[in-house]
C-alpha cells in the first residue's frame, strides 16, 4: 500500500489551483494539507478568497480552509508534495524559496522549464527525464526536495502524438501546429468578454516561441550520466497560437514531416497512435488514463465540448489522420487544457515520482 501524501497548494485560487484542488480531493493517493495564495486572500476562507470556476462544488473539505501566504513555513513545511498554479509573475521566486527549503515541488509555471537542471516532463512522454533528478539534488544540496515543471498546455497535448510518431518511425524532420486555445488558458478573469465572443484572436503572448523550444527539450533525451538534457537538434517546429471562444480544450492542427523515406502510411500512423503507452501506464498511476492516445475515425472529431474528458482529460484525442500535401500526415488533436495542459499533469507528475521512489 502506498502512503497518502500530504499536499500543498500554491496559487490555490486561480485557473490551474482550482482544477489542481478538485483533482486532489477526488484522488486516494493524497490528503490536502494546505493552501497558499496572495496577500489578497491570504487568512480568508478558500471559500471567501477564491472565485470559484468550476463546474462541481468547492470540496467540503477546503471549503473552510485558511488560505496562507506562499511562504515555506508551518503547514507547507509538513507537506510531503507541494503543487504550484502560481502566477508567473510571482512563482520565479516563491518557488525557489520552497526548493530551498527541500521541498518537492510540482510547478506549472513557465519559469523554470528552460532550466538546464529543472525536468520538463509530460507524464505520458518523458518520464525518463526524473532521472536528472539526481543532478538537481546534488547542485542545490538537497536531501528530499526537488523542482519539477510540467509543460505549456499547448505543448502537452502536441507531444503525445509526436512522441509515439517518433518512437515508431524515428527522427520527425518538420511539424507545423496551428492551435485553437481555450479561454481558461488565460486565468481569471483572462480575455474580456468583449475581444473573445464572436470573434478568434490571433496571438497569444509568448506561446508560440514556448511550444517551439519546449517540444525540443520534451522529445530529446539525457546524457550519458543524467546530469544534461540533449535537445533534438534537427527538428524544425512552426508554431501559430490563436485564442477562441471555447471554455476548455486545445485544438491543434498538424503537419508532420518524417525524415524516413517512405513515410509511413495513414493506417501505420493510426496503428502506433492507438497502441502507445507511456511508462505512467505500465507503473499503474492512478490517474494515467487507459489509452494515452484515443484516435477517432469520424470526419468531424475531435471536438473540445465532445471529447475533452476523455480519459478524464487526461487523454490526447485526435482526428482527422490524412495525407498531407506539403509534409507526410496532418491531424487535428485535442487535449484538456487544465487537466493534462496543467493540474493533471502535475498530479500525475507527483504519482510517477512516488512510484519511482523520489518522494521521500
Ligand atoms: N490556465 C491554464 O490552462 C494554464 C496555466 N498555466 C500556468 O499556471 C499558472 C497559473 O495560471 P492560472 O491559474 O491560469 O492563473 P490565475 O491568474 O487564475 O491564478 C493565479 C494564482 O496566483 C496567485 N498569486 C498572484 N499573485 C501572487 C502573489 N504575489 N503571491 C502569491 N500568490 C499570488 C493568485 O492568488 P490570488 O487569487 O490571491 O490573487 C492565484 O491563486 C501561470 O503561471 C500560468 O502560466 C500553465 C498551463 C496551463
Ligand atoms: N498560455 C497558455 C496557458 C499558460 O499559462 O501557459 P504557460 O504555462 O506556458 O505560461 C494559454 O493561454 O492557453
Amino acid at each position: 500500500m502506498t502512503r497518502v501524501l500530504k499536499a500543498g497548494v500554491l496559487g490555490a485560487t486561480g485557473t490551474v489551483g482550482q482544477r489542481f484542488i478538485l483533482l486532489l480531493s477526488e484522488h486516494p493517493g493524497f490528503s490536502i494539507h494546505t493552501l497558499g495564495a496572495s496577500p489578497r486572500s491570504a487568512g480568508k476562507p478558500y471559500n471567501k478568497a477564491t472565485k470559484w470556476k468550476m463546474s462541481q462544488p468547492i470540496p467540503a473539505s477546503v471549503r473552510d480552509m485558511v488560505v496562507q501566504t506562499c511562504e515555506p513555513l508551518k503547514e507547507f513545511l509538513e507537506c510531503d508534495v507541494v503543487f504550484s498554479g502560481l502566477d508567473a509573475d510571482v512563482a520565479g521566486d516563491i518557488e525557489m524559496a520552497f526548493l530551498k527549503a527541500d521541498l518537492a515541488l510540482f510547478s506549472n509555471a513557465k519559469n523554470y522549464r528552460t532550466n538546464e537542471d529543472v525536468p520538463l516532463i509530460v507524464p505520458l512522454v518523458n518520464s525518463s527525464h526524473f532521472d536528472l533528478l539526481a543532478h538537481q539534488r546534488n547542485k542545490h544540496q538537497l536531501k528530499k526536495g526537488f523542482l519539477v515543471t510540467n509543460a505549456n498546455c499547448s505543448t502537452s497535448g502536441l507531444v503525445v502524438p509526436l512522441k509515439a510518431l517518433q518512437d515508431a518511425f524515428g527522427p520527425l524532420s518538420k511539424i507545423i501546429v496551428t492551435t485553437m486555445q481555450a479561454v481558461s488558458g488565460a486565468g481569471y478573469p483572462g480575455v474580456p468578454s468583449l475581444d473573445i465572443l464572436d470573434n478568434v484572436v490571433p496571438y497569444i503572448g509568448g506561446e508560440e516561441p514556448k511550444m517551439e523550444w519546449e517540444t525540443l527539450k520534451i522529445l530529446g533525451g539525457l546524457n550519458q550520466d543524467a546530469t544534461a538534457f540533449d535537445l533534438l537538434k534537427t527538428t524544425k517546429v512552426s508554431a501559430t497560437c490563436n485564442r477562441v471562444p471555447v471554455l476548455d480544450g486545445h485544438t491543434e492542427c498538424v503537419s508532420i514531416e518524417f525524415e524516413r523515406r517512405p513515410a509511413p502510411s495513414v493506417e501505420e500512423v493510426i496503428q502506433v497512435l492507438e497502441n502507445y503507452r507511456s511508462e505512467a501506464q505500465e507503473l499503474g498511476c492512478h490517474s494515467a488514463p487507459d489509452q494515452a492516445i484515443i484516435v477517432s475515425r469520424e470526419d468531424d472529431r475531435p471536438q473540445p465540448r465532445l471529447d475533452r474528458e476523455n480519459g478524464k482529460g487526461y487523454s490526447v484525442t485526435v482526428g482527422r489522420v490524412r495525407p498531407c500535401n506539403v509534409f507526410d500526415i496532418k491531424f487535428t488533436l485535442l487535449a484538456h487544457n487544465t487537466i493534462l495542459g496543467a493540474a493533471g499533469s502535475g498530479v500525475l507528475l507527483a504519482e510517477l515520482a512516488q512510484k519511482k521512489g523520489l518522494i521521500a
